[in-house]
C-alpha cells in the first residue's frame, strides 16, 4: 500500500510543475482557457501543500484550508474548460459547491468523515460540471484526445462519487485518512485517478489547442473566407477524385456551375458589403437545398460550382430548378435585396478521357447559354454536346 505523504507530495509537485510549464507557455501565447487552467493548477498545488503540512503535523484547520483550495482549483477548471469551448461559465453551481465545502470545514460540530464526505461530494459535482463543459466543446467533437479526457474525467466522477457515498454512509472509520498507509485498494485507486485527471486533462487541453490551431489552418487553406464554402483549388482537387471514382464505378455524376445575375448592379446599387451578404446568403441557400455529400464550392467572384454524385442530368435539372426558385424568393435584409441565379449543368461522359476539364467547359458553355437566353434559368449540356 502507498504512503499518503508521498502521494500528497507527488500531487503537489505534479500540480506546481505543470502550472509553471503552462505559465511559461501562456506568457508567450495566451490561448483561451489556458490561463485559468494554469491558475487552477497552482491553487491546487498550494492546496496539496497545506494538506501535506496539516497531515504531517495533525493541524485540522490547515487540512480544511487545503481542501477548500482544491475545490477552488476545480471551480477554476470548470471555467477554463468553458472558456476553451467558447462558452460563458454558469457560476451558480460551482460556487455553491465551493461555499458548501468551505462551510463544512468552518463549522466545528461536524465529524472529520462527514466533512470529508461533503468535500468529496463537492469534488464529484465539480468533476461532473467539468465533464459537462468538455462535452460542450463542439468544434472538436471527433477528437480522440477529447474522448480520452471525457473517459478519465468520467472515471474520476465514478470513483469520487463512490468514495463520497462511502464516507457519508459512515462505513469508513473514525478518521478519513487515519493510517500512515493508504489502507484499501480503493483509496489507492481514488488517488491514482485524481493523479491521472490532472495529467490527462492538462496535456489534453494543450493537445486540443494544437488540434484546433491545425483545423483553423486547414480551414484557411481549403475554404473561401467569405462564404465558408470550398475554395476553387480544393473543389477542383476533390472533384477530380470523385470524377475518377464515378468513372471506375460507372456511377452518374453531374456538375452545376452557378453564376449570380447582374451582380455588379447589386454592388453598385447597395455597396460591396451588401454584395458580400448576398454571396453568403446564396451559399446558405445552396447548403440548405443540397445533400451533405454534394461538393459545394466558390469558384471566385459570384461564380459557384456543385458536384452531384449519383445524379444524372435529369436529376440535376430537378435540383437546379429547386435551387433557382429558392434563390429568386430570397430577400436579403436590411435592404431587401432580391437576386437570381443562372445555372449550367453537364453530366459526366464515361467515354470522355478529359473527365473534369471537359465537364467544367461543358457546364460553362451551358451557363453561357442560360445567361444569353435571359438569365434566371437552368441550361443543360447533354453528353456528346461538347
Ligand atoms: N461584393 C462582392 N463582389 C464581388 C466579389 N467578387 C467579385 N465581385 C463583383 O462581382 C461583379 C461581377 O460582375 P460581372 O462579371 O459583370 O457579372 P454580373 O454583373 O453578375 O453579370 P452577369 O453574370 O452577366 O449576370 C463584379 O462587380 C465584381 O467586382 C466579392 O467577393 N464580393
Amino acid at each position: 500500500m502507498l504512503d499518503p505523504h508521498t502521494l500528497m507530495f507527488v500531487m503537489l509537485l505534479n500540480c506546481l510543475l505543470m502550472a509553471a510549464s503552462l505559465a511559461a507557455l501562456t506568457l508567450r501565447k495566451p490561448w483561451p482557457g489556458l490561463q485559468p487552467w494554469c491558475v487552477s493548477l497552482f491553487v491546487q498545488g498550494i492546496g496539496w501543500l497545506l494538506m501535506l503540512i496539516a497531515f504531517s503535523l495533525a493541524i485540522d484547520n490547515l487540512f480544511g484550508a487545503g481542501t477548500v483550495l482544491l475545490v477552488a482549483g476545480m471551480v477554476l477548471q470548470v471555467h477554463a474548460v468553458d472558456r476553451f469551448g467558447g462558452h460563458d461559465t454558469q457560476w451558480t453551481a460551482p460556487l455553491a459547491v465551493a461555499a458548501t465545502v468551505a462551510v463544512a470545514y468552518a463549522y466545528p460540530g461536524l465529524s472529520a468523515p462527514l466533512r470529508m464526505g461533503v468535500a468529496v461530494c463537492g469534488f464529484t459535482v465539480l468533476r461532473l460540471l467539468a465533464l459537462r463543459s468538455l462535452l460542450h466543446i463542439h468544434d472538436l467533437r471527433g477528437s480522440r484526445v477529447l474522448r480520452l479526457m471525457v473517459i478519465v474525467l468520467g472515471l474520476s466522477v465514478v470513483v469520487l462519487g463512490a468514495r463520497a457515498v462511502e464516507l457519508l454512509s459512515g462505513s469508513f472509520g473514525a478518521e478519513p485518512i487515519a493510517s500512515p498507509m493508504l489502507r484499501t485498494i480503493y483509496e489507492v485507486l481514488a488517488f491514482s485517478v485524481g493523479y491521472a485527471v490532472v495529467v490527462v486533462t492538462t496535456f489534453g487541453l494543450l493537445l486540443l489547442h494544437r488540434e484546433r490551431a491545425d483545423a483553423e489552418l486547414r480551414q484557411l487553406a481549403e475554404r473561401d473566407s467569405l462564404t465558408g464554402l470550398l475554395n476553387r483549388r480544393t473543389f477542383l482537387q476533390l472533384a477530380g477524385r470523385r470524377v475518377q471514382r464515378a468513372r471506375n464505378d460507372g456511377e452518374a455524376l453531374t456538375l452545376m456551375i452557378l453564376d449570380l445575375d447582374h451582380f455588379k448592379r447589386i454592388n453598385d446599387q447597395f455597396g460591396h458589403p451588401a454584395g458580400d451578404r448576398v454571396l453568403c446568403d446564396f451559399a446558405e441557400v445552396m447548403l440548405n437545398s443540397l445533400r451533405r455529400n454534394d461538393l459545394v464550392g466558390r469558384f471566385g467572384g459570384e461564380e459557384f460550382a456543385v458536384l452531384l454524385m449519383g445524379v444524372d442530368l435529369s436529376g440535376g435539372l430537378v435540383l437546379s430548378e429547386r435551387l433557382r426558385t429558392a434563390t429568386e424568393r430570397r430577400w436579403v435584409e436590411p435592404e431587401g435585396i432580391r437576386y437570381t441565379v443562372s445555372i449550367g449543368l453537364a453530366e459526366l461522359d464515361p467515354y470522355e478521357t478529359s473527365g473534369l476539364t471537359s465537364l467544367i467547359s461543358r457546364a460553362d458553355r451551358a451557363l453561357y447559354r442560360a445567361k444569353g437566353e435571359g438569365r434566371n434559368r437552368s441550361a443543360l449540356s447533354p453528353i456528346g454536346a461538347g
